[in-house]
């Protein structure tokens, strides 16, 4: 939990504005930690769990928190469910039976759109309005421990209204996401679940599945998970994701999910028969468009499963290194968020990783360092 943005002023203390933020983790305390303290407006959350409503106060993540739905909905303009996609139906129901104030604004912030949106789509809503959304930015961690102001920072926000959603409502609810400094794209909850089943929910299965297999290995030789503490661990990370939250996701996008992994399976295959015949040109050869087509990605953009603006820098393989690169760091004013040796040998110099929340900082850190002569790469 952390920063303060400061620099927006289109709240106004005489129209006071009321959000609700139900399942305040660290999808959820990150968009209420946006909006909090900003003049006029008040921010509730709701928890299940009377000790968590605690928590998000004395953690000052929410002005008040409840158990109780009907005070948390009661004349909400905006409310944000924040829960595991599993139970975001059930919610969206819940709602459908409140007196909800004229013109609320309903939104939720889960990684499939297609079911709650069709959900909500049948469903009155006492004159509120559901636009689905999802935040394309977060970690392997949960909590509300682990909500951050700078978390959805220069990431996408996919919104996805239908063609009854009124243009006004999706207007009020993008001038309010502005304060959470995302970029706002529109598309179709459909199309969103397909493109993001591919970019970030088939990854996960397969890290996950990575690290079954080589936990199946290593059962027999530990020498695996001794070895595996380098890029492994680095390309597998998210494998160490919430199973209930991903739980729900893979379950929620199960029928682009089994067209996805018979898609992965096709590839495999295709390797397999690589090495079969030896074909060591076709093995170059699907290396290469591999590469083609991923420098195209466009560079540096925060989302889904590079949560983090990095950069590497090679360094002499001794004790004092990474004291001195924090200080030197610090003494400017550069905030650091991580700082890893990914490659240390004796023989060759080692390579320092350093992770920071925002780009500005990523910036000046590596100028700094290249003025101090540090190979810098991104
Ligand atoms: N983890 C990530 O990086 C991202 C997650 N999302 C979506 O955001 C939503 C929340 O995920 P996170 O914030 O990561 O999870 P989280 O575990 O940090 O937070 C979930 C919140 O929901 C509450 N909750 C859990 N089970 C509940 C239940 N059965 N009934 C009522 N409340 C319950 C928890 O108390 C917590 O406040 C999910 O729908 C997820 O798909 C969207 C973008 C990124
Ligand atoms: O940790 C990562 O890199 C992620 O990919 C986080 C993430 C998880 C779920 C989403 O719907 C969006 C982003």
């Amino acid at each position: 939990m952390s920063g303060e943005f400061s620099d927006f002023t289109d709240f106004d203390a005489a129209n006071p504005i009321r959000i609700a933020v139900f399942g305040v983790g660290l999808i959820g305390g990150s968009l209420a930690l946006c909006f909090k303290g900003k003049p006029g407006v008040h921010i509730v959350g709701h928890s299940v769990n009377p000790a968590s409503i605690e928590k998000y106060v004395a953690l000052g993540v929410v002005d008040t928190a409840t158990t109780s739905l009907e005070e948390a909905a009661k004349d909400a303009d905006f409310i944000f469910l924040c829960v595991p996609v599993g139970r975001l139906e059930e919610y969206v129901d819940e709602l459908s039976r409140l007196p909800l104030k004229p013109g609320c604004i309903i939104s939720d912030v889960g990684s499939t759109k297609a079911s709650v949106v069709r959900h909500a789509d049948k469903l009155g809503l006492s004159g509120a309005v559901f636009i689905g959304g999802h935040p394309m930015a977060g970690s392997e961690r949960s909590g509300v421990e682990a909500a951050s102001l700078y978390l959805l920072e220069n990431a996408y926000y996919v919104l996805t209204p239908t063609a009854s959603t009124p243009p006004e409502s999706v207007g009020k609810l993008e001038r309010l996401l502005k304060h959470t400094r995302a970029h706002i794209v529109k598309t179709d909850a459909v199309q969103h679940d397909d493109i993001v089943g591919a970019i970030s929910h088939l990854p996960h299965m397969i890290a996950v599945a990575l690290v079954n297999q080589v936990a199946g290995y290593n059962e027999s030789n530990e020498l695996y998970m001794r070895l595996a503490a380098g890029g492994f661990r680095d390309i597998t990370r998210i494998a160490a994701s919430d199973p209930i939250i991903w739980r729900d996701i893979l379950l929620s996008n199960r029928d682009v999910m089994r067209k996805l992994v018979r898609d992965w399976q096709d590839e495999m295959e295709r390797f397999a028969a690589l090495l079969e015949r030896e074909d060591g040109e076709g093995i170059a050869e699907r290396f290469r468009s591999a590469g083609a087509f991923r420098s195209q990605l466009p560079e540096r953009r925060k989302g889904m499963i590079t949560p983090l603006f990095e950069c590497y820098v090679d360094v002499p393989d001794h004790p004092g290194i990474i004291g001195k690169i924090a200080t030197e760091l610090g003494q400017e004013k550069i905030n650091l968020s991580n700082l890893q040796i990914i490659e240390s040998r004796e023989d060759v110099p080692g390579i320092m990783r350093l992770s920071f929340k925002q780009e500005d900082d990523l910036d000046r850190a590596t100028s700094l360092l290249k003025s101090l002569n540090y190979e810098v790469h991104m």
